[in-house]
């Protein structure tokens, strides 16, 4: 398990992280989340030890990360670090055998994770002469090409297209699926909401929320009930929450009642087309989070 323990971190007079902690298991994707400048970038370099904290800890599996176990995560850093001139395969094997495999195992982990991102056709050109997208997806072969036993990726999505975007999905699924703990940090939530089992919302350098996304999704007072009714005279539902007209029916979202009373009246007002509890969104978790 990584545990990310009690993070602090200043810059001069910037306090960018204050107290940041969560824990990702083994097998499990890790959505980090939170605006602009919240702390996500710094969090993950302390994490890789390209910057120290001023105070906490993290560890794996119960012991202080060293040099040696980082060698063996898989690391994408939010600022890309290519060689331009360099072929496509020839660098994600020579990041490979910089991770310790040898040629042929090298050879063989690039050449799969290129087919699998869609660049086999690329394998042989510069990366310079590729489009953005490619150069990222040459970044995230590079970040895995060792089959890292943790993944911590900044941003990997970003600039990706669809078909990429499921490409990378899928591989970050298998990783996952073979017991690596995944941490991503993404601005993108409906992926984030479709890809992770846990997730922490960070703002100003704190965690200000964090948890299994369907514990969040469900927690008492955060899911509406929703009723669409056909056919009911206006008034029918005043006072037990909001209602929007749509032709001859009506939606009414529920904050806190009594469901089965509720729906009693909304079945002697007209016909019930849709009864259930509504969950929000990551989208709409964020916002409340961090307003
Ligand atoms: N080297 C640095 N020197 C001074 N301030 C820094 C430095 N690195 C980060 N900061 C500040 O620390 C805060 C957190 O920045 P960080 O890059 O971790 O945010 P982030 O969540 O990754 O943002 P984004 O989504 O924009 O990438 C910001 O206020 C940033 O300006």
């Amino acid at each position: 398990m990584l545990e990310v323990q009690d993070l602090r971190k200043r810059f001069g007079d910037k306090v960018a992280l204050d107290g940041v902690g969560f824990a990702v298991r083994p097998g499990e994707m890790f959505g980090f989340v939170g605006a602009n400048g919240a702390g996500k970038t710094t969090t993950m370099r302390i994490v890789m030890g390209v910057l120290d904290a001023d105070s906490g800890e993290v560890r794996l599996d119960g012991t202080p990360l060293t040099y040696d176990a980082r060698r063996r995560f898989g690391y994408m850093p939010e600022e890309r670090g290519l060689y331009q001139k360099m072929k496509v395969a020839e660098q994600v094997e020579y990041f490979g055998r910089l991770h310790g495999l040898g040629r042929a195992a090298a050879r063989d982990a690039a050449g799969e994770l290129l087919e699998r991102l869609g660049l086999a056709a690329r394998r042989d050109d510069a990366v310079e002469v590729l489009s953005l997208g490619n150069q990222q997806r040459v970044q995230l072969a590079v970040a895995l090409v060792h089959s890292p036993a943790v993944l911590v990726l900044d941003e990997p999505f970003s600039g990706l297209d669809p078909i990429a975007v499921d490409a990378l999905a899928e591989v970050l699924k298998d990783r996952c699926s073979s017991g690596v703990p995944v941490v991503f940090s993404s601005h993108q939530l409906e992926l984030v909401e479709r890809l992770c089992d846990s997730v922490g919302i960070i703002a100003g350098g704190r965690m200000v929320a964090s948890g299994a996304v369907d514990e969040l999704r469900d927690t008492e007072g955060r899911t509406l009930l929703k009723l669409v009714v056909r056919g009911a005279s206006p008034g029918w539902a005043d006072g037990l929450g909001e209602v929007t007209t749509d032709g001859d029916r009506q939606v009414l979202l529920v904050e806190s009642g009594d469901d089965q009373e509720i729906l009693r009246s909304a079945m002697r007002a007209g016909e019930v087309e849709h009864f259930g509890r509504q969950r929000p969104t990551l989208a709409e978790i964020f916002r409340e989070a961090v307003a």
